[in-house]
């Protein structure tokens, strides 16, 4: 559904700052895919998402979307296809409007132009769909999201994103800027949605335990290269220890990443 053809992203191309944070990347993702990115710091993993999205055009190679050209596609108009969340928990829904307006916005997108009205069976169909999140969301229709904890702000995020129907999810560090308890929670909810409604998706993460233990695909990145791309039974019997040795072999020097290492 997604394909990634000779990618390669270089910043500042031509001036003393030339940075080339992608080369030469090829990647295939099938529907169903639920993909865990881990990599050191600057490895290029949300250069990759942005790629991805839209955000910013590739330097070479092209990004196809269920078989059709997108790589000059602007960002606005592939987002009706790809859902994205991001470590800013405020980036996901508007502060200053209510929970049932912000709803009202994500269904809009989800009935794919469709324009519906926010009556009495709306309201009943959100708060069903806000029980699920199990955070009593549900009576707090008419509060602005301003108020919500980065915890219930991420899950309401995540929810929007579900209910807006995406082909393609992109999870950016998506519960690190969360305390514990609420990156769990967060990360326990993206896993039962990404199971009940078999969303394809990508997640990149720091944490390497995280990484192996959930998806069915695991890609590490390094300096702007995917170095290793595991799934099935190899994937699920890796350990930490195994995956820093492979990083070691492939790149003969050290997985350099603290947080990384400090999971468990
Ligand atoms: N807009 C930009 N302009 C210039 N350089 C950029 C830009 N965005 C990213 N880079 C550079 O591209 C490289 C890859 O960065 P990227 O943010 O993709 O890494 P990452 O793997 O997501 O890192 P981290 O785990 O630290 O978030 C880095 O060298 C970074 O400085």
């Amino acid at each position: 559904m997604l394909e990634l053809k000779n990618i390669g992203k270089v910043f500042n191309e031509g001036t003393v700052n030339e940075n080339r944070a992608i080369t030469n990347i090829n990647l295939k993702v099938e529907k169903g895919d639920f993909i865990t990115i881990i990599g050191s710091n600057g490895a290029g993993k949300s250069t990759l998402f942005n790629l991805i999205s839209g955000s910013y055009g590739p330097s070479e190679g092209a990004v196809f979307l269920h078989d059709a050209d997108v790589t000059n596609q602007p960002e606005h108009i592939r987002a009706r296809h790809i859902g994205r969340i991001f470590q800013n928990t405020m980036l996901g829904t508007a502060s200053n409007m209510t929970l049932e307006d912000n709803m009202m916005i994500c269904s809009q997108k989800g009935f794919k132009g469709l324009r519906i009205s926010l009556n009495k069976k709306r309201r009943e169909f959100f708060r069903e769909k806000l029980k699920e999140l199990d955070m009593g969301l549900e009576d707090r229709l008419k509060d602005n999201v301003g108020l919500f904890s980065g915890g219930q702000r991420q899950a309401l995020t995540l929810l929007m994103m579900v209910l807006s129907e995406p082909d393609l999810v992109l999870l950016d560090e998506h519960t690190a800027a969360l305390d514990p308890k609420n990156a769990d929670l967060v990360l326990g909810l993206t896993v039962k949605f990404i199971r009940d409604f078999n969303l394809t998706s990508m997640m990149i993460t720091h944490n390497m335990d995280h990484a192996i233990r959930y998806g069915t695909r695991l890609l590490m990145m390094d300096r702007g290269e995917i170095i290793l791309d595991v799934k099935g039974d190899e994937k699920k019997n890796l350990t930490i220890p195994e995956l820093v040795e492979r990083f070691h072999s492939i790149r003969k020097r050290d997985f350099t990443n603290d947080e990384a290492l400090l999971s468990d």
